[in-house]
């Protein structure tokens, strides 16, 4: 744990869990009202050192550590407890097929591939990069809109694909791309080293989700007049005509539509990022599974 994290502790406490029957670490977020102020409190759940664990009827106790967050993290989503269990044991599932290789979240804008990703590679034991921020860097510029701005769009895409190609050398990382990774065949060579997962949220929710943050960082959607919304709607519209068949390259496909459809209620704004990530892992173990099935089948008929 992060010494900085461990000095912002508010408080300890213990909880048991008798559904728990693996070593697991977690991380949990839930919403608490302090003052005038709407904060989020982060909850690193771990199990504790070996030295103060202790066994009650074969369940585990585990430390909770608490320390608070500023909700100006837009990232801060509310997730059950037994959410993050299903997602460390659909984690240890997929480990083994997975052997390792990368995991490359394609989509379009705002569909969730940072903060899905992350949520993946710090379940996984991986490390997180964003693509768009490896451009930035290669090209000593602080946003891609600059980068558009100041040189072109293909300017950016010849740099998206060499930040591809260095990725692809490296195993046990998860990659949120741009949403604009895949129109390039090329960038599917590399991207195919790895596993890749599309996460396929409705335009409108992209829409709403980008309104909420400003179109000012993604320059495709910003040339567009007409509220924030509208425009979103409008140019993603036009963007997922064109790519749509491109991201149906992907080895899994995570529908939110659908994933909200199996929870019964049909309203993908509903769903936790958690939640997400557990139907990326599912389907990743399934793909991996029939991979290696066919895998088998060719090598006993060769
Ligand atoms: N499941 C979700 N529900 C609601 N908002 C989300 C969800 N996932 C991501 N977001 C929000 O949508 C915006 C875009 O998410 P981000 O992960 O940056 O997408 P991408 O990397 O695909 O562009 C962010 O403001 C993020 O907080
Ligand atoms: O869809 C696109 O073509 C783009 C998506 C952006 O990334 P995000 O998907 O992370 O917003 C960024 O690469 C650039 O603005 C172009």
């Amino acid at each position: 744990m992060e010494a900085a994290s461990a000095l912002s502790y508010q408080s300890c406490s213990w909880i048991e869990s008798d559904r728990c029957r693996r070593i697991f670490k977690g991380d949990l977020r839930f919403p608490q009202r302090l003052g005038d102020d709407r904060l989020l409190q982060r909850v690193n759940l771990r199990l504790s050192q070996p030295a103060s664990a202790s066994y009650c009827s074969g369940s585990f106790r585990f430390k909770i550590a608490c320390c608070r967050n500023k909700k100006e993290d837009s990232e801060n989503f509310i997730s059950g407890v037994d959410e993050v269990l299903i997602l460390k044991r659909k984690s240890e599932d997929v480990i083994p097929y997975l052997n390792e290789r990368c995991i490359y979240l394609v989509g379009m804008m705002g569909s969730g591939k940072t903060t899905v990703g992350k949520i993946l590679s710090e379940v996984l034991g991986y490390s997180f990069f964003d693509s768009d921020k490896l451009v930035e860097q290669a090209v000593g510029m602080y946003s891609v809109a600059q980068i558009f701005k100041e040189h072109s769009e293909g300017f950016f895409r010849d740099n998206e694909t060499k930040a591809l190609i260095d990725l692809s050398l490296n195993r046990r990382l998860v990659v949120a791309t741009g949403g604009g990774a895949v129109i390039r065949p090329i960038n599917w060579r590399y991207m195919k080293r790895g596993i890749t997962v599309w996460l396929d949220v409705p335009l409108e929710a992209l829409a709403r989700r980008i309104a909420a943050v400003g179109t000012e960082s993604r320059p495709l959607l910003n040339k567009v007049p007409g509220d924030p919304y509208t425009k979103a709607l409008i140019r993603l519209s036009t963007l997922f005509k064109e790519r749509g068949d491109a991201y149906g390259n992907a080895d899994a496909r995570v529908c939110l539509q659908h994933i909200a459809s199996k929870q019964g209620h049909g309203d993908v704004s509903a769903l936790t990022p958690t939640a997400i990530a557990i139907e990326a892992l599912t389907n990743i173990e399934s793909f991996l599974k029939k991979d290696a099935a066919v895998e088998r089948l060719t090598y006993f008929n060769s």
